[in-house]
């Protein structure tokens, strides 16, 4: 407690309460104002004449335990007090609020903020010079509003109910506006991992409210997290100390340089009340803002004290007391109450009601503009928009809660600075990426099915060239057509699969997409269906124990592959009727990147499969009726694995054909599935599977008839050689007796084969290839 110097004057006493120290000390540029109000009252002889206002001065420490000790150990003390000055932080303004009432004390506040005090039922003496904190929320709101921000986060300090109750009257404001706050995050000791979050939900505008203390660790984790500079608007409360992010407090401690800090805050904005008056007239005081300000810095050299920017609030609460005791005094002597101000007691609850009702009516011009409250207690006012430009706070708008409209009204000359040189968007705009496979890796797995057709046309005309050669017509040449056809089919649903959206429109890509599933289901039935089916006519030939002549002719053969195709006709055609394909567009936000070209943009990949409802119902019967054809070609290639004759047997190329198949379609299917998110490497899979399968199908069963071919470049039938050839000493020439040689050496195979066909089927049977139609 202060001392105080006598005088003649009667003294009269107020109690006041002060912070300077805590999570907000902003006694400390409050007190210096409030003593200057006090002095210039003294000084005034129009108020309050014959006495002399007093004040006791204690620390509350910003903390409403100490804050209400001290209003006991003042108010068990012989000196009868008038009033509560104070307190400066709203959790000590309620806890004394709440009590001092019950000594008959009114309470005036210089600068508490909470929302919470304007609750008359419980604060029933209790007056602010200072407005709710609340009551700065449209003036953030039409910060918002004029640069287009209508996404935003919230942080809040919970655990001070100044914070949270304004934060909660945002929230309730903010949607009417327009405004979709993105997450509201709070925290009562570390705020890092809210911090964390806002940057999670993509926030970019911040709408802080927390003390200064924790506004250190807050920064400091933006710094680290990056959310400060041209993408970033934070809008935090506005009585911070000057430099406040210079302060050290052990109790919340940070890991940033001051340099790291001052580089996050750049640029904030607060939203404050007024603290000067707009008018240039002195007000009650007999001083204008100016006068008081430069008074005020003269006397206390103050510039970076928390609470000095409030400081016309601090003198002005003294102008009230003041104001409103003088005005009482006039009213006992008019009313010849037999008492006067001196007389007060804690309980004279008469005086402390006229008190009240003087301080309702109260209304003067102070330095920090008109002075009056409101059916609740609160100063209704201009709130501030400030702007951190090199590390000060700079006023850049005033708005005014009275003038139609809520704008901000923006300070002439004093722009604001952009770190991007224009207002941060509120959000990050998401861009659509299509999945689709590369046009390069197109091009390259085109070239392979390009290369496959090539091939297969290659040894179509190798197989329609030398159709009449025995050794292509034993190995059913119009067969061998069809799975070369069907081999080119699936080369090219290789290039069909490669289409997407990336080469044609959306439309397109599912026409592509379902000619694809066509052409490979084609393909495989046609290649594999010729191939088991002329297998199958070697087996019913070597199988055949009545030893009859087995006739079976090719067109019996075309009609089985023509079956399985019907069979893939049907089941396509009832999937487009009943269930048809569709793109279907899924994305993929767990995958964004931020774009390269854009900081404030995230590409968001977008996959785009062909599907239906129920297309694993249709799947699931292609994929039956193949696996049964497979199995087939197993039977038959295992059947007939004993034929010696080459040009017959196929089995080991079946096994090797099926081998290879059944191989890659169990590796395939379940590993491009597993990767269809993975749209290039999907397609690479599947173009190498069906490229390396059918290329070896088709390699395998032709190969062997071109070297046969080459061995034996002509055909199997003695041909008259001219006389003009060399002769040998047999008579023959070289030419004609090479030819007699490999005649004798068919000769010979013809009739091994023969014996073998003959043992195996327990009879004599006859080979006659133009007759009996076994052109296998
Ligand atoms: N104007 C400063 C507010 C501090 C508080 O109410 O706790």
């Amino acid at each position: 407690t202060n001392d105080t110097v006598a005088d003649h004057r009667t003294e009269l006493w107020l109690l006041g309460l002060f912070p300077f120290s805590g999570p907000w000390p902003g006694g400390l540029g409050q007190l210096p104002a409030v003593l200057m109000g006090i002095e210039d009252v003294n000084n005034d002889p129009t108020i309050l004449p014959g006495y002399k206002l007093r004040m006791t001065v204690d620390n509350t420490a910003c903390d409403a335990g100490v804050g209400t000790n001290a209003l006991y150990e003042q108010l068990y003390k012989p000196t009868t007090k008038l009033m509560v000055v104070g307190a400066g932080c709203s959790a000590v303004s309620q806890a004394t609020a709440i009590a001092s009432h019950l000594w008959n004390l009114v309470q005036l506040s210089y600068s508490s903020a909470s929302p919470a005090l304007s609750d008359k039922s419980m604060y029933k003496k209790f007056y602010r010079v200072f407005p709710p904190e609340s009551s700065f929320n449209p003036a953030k709101i039409s910060l918002l509003r004029a640069f287009d921000w209508n996404k935003v986060g919230t942080l809040t300090e919970s655990q001070v109910e100044l914070f949270a109750l304004t934060t909660s009257d945002f929230l309730q404001k903010a949607p009417s506006h327009g405004i979709e706050v993105l997450t509201s995050e709070s925290f009562s000791i570390d705020p890092r991992e809210q911090v964390r979050n806002l940057k999670r939900h993509s926030v970019r505008i911040i709408v802080g409210n927390f003390y200064e203390n924790k506004a250190r660790v807050i920064f400091c984790e933006a710094y680290k997290k990056k959310m400060y500079g041209p993408k970033y608007a934070w809008i935090i409360t506005g009585f911070f100390s000057r430099l406040w992010w210079k302060n050290v407090d052990p109790d919340n401690p940070h890991d940033c340089s001051i340099e790291q800090l001052e580089e996050a805050i750049q640029g904030y904005f607060t939203a404050d009340a007024n603290p000067n008056s707009l008018s240039q007239a002195p007000g009650i005081s007999g001083k204008t803002y100016d006068q008081f300000a430069t008074e005020y810095s003269n006397r206390t050299g103050y510039s970076n004290k928390t609470g000095y920017g409030e400081a016309p609030y601090g003198y002005d609460s003294v102008w009230a007391i003041a104001s409103m005791l003088n005005r009482s005094q006039q009213e006992m002597e008019l009313n010849v109450w037999n008492r006067s101000l001196e007389n007060f007691s804690y309980q004279d609850t008469e005086m402390a009601n006229l008190f009240l009702r003087v301080m309702n009516s109260t209304q003067f011009q102070g330095v920090s503009g008109p002075v009056m409250f409101d059916e609740k207690g609160d100063r209704r006012g201009l709130t501030q928009i400030e702007q951190l430009q090199d590390n000060t706070e700079v006023r850049v708008g005033v708005y005014d809660p009275s003038v139609r409209g809520e704008l901000v009204r923006w300070e002439p000359g004093r722009p604001i600075r952009w770190i991007g040189g224009r207002p941060p968007p509120d959000s990050i705009t998401e861009k659509i990426v299509p999945k689709v496979i590369s046009t390069n890796l197109f091009f390259a797995m085109t070239s392979l099915a390009v290369l496959g057709i090539v091939m297969s046309l290659i040894f179509l005309v190798f197989n329609i060239r030398y159709r009449h050669r025995r050794y292509i017509k034993m190995s059913s040449p119009n067969l061998n057509n069809v799975i070369l056809l069907g081999a080119i089919f699936a080369f090219i649903a290789i290039i069909l699969c490669g289409i997407d959206t990336n080469l044609v429109s959306l439309e397109g890509s599912l026409i592509t997409c379902k000619c694809y599933n066509w052409t490979l289901s084609l393909g495989f039935s046609l290649a594999f269906g010729a191939m088991f089916s002329k297998t199958w006519r070697v087996h019913k030939i070597f199988t055949n124990k009545q030893m009859q002549r087995m006739v079976i002719k090719d067109f019996q053969l075309l009609a089985i592959v023509c079956i399985q195709v019907g069979l893939d006709v049907v089941v396509f055609s009832a999937w487009e009727a009943l269930d048809p394909l569709q793109i279907v567009f899924f994305d993929r936000p767990l995958e964004q990147v931020t774009d390269p070209d854009n900081d404030n943009q995230v590409l968001v990949p977008q996959s785009r499969y062909c599907e239906s409802e129920n297309m694993w119902y249709f799947t699931g019967i292609l994929y039956a009726i193949k696996g049964l054809l497979l199995l087939f070609g197993a039977f038959i290639a295992f059947e007939t694995r004993k034929v010696t004759v080459p040009a017959l047997n196929d089995s080991k190329l079946i096994g090797i054909s099926l081998y290879n198949v059944v191989i890659l379609c169990l590796i395939g299917v379940p590993v491009a599935l597993m990767m269809k998110d993975e749209v290039d490497a999907c397609y690479t899979l599947i173009s190498i599977f069906v490229f390396f399968a059918t290329t070896l199908t088709i390699c395998l069963l032709f190969i062997p008839k071109i070297i046969n071919r080459n061995k034996h470049p002509k055909p199997g039938t003695m041909k008259i050689k001219s006389h003009e050839s060399a002769t040998t000493s047999t008579g023959f020439s070289d030419i004609e007796a090479e030819d007699i040689a490999r005649l004798r050496e068919d000769n010979e195979n013809l009739k091994t084969s023969l014996r073998e066909v003959s043992t195996w089927c327990g009879s004599n049977f006859l080979l006659d290839d133009e007759e009996s139609g076994i052109n296998i």
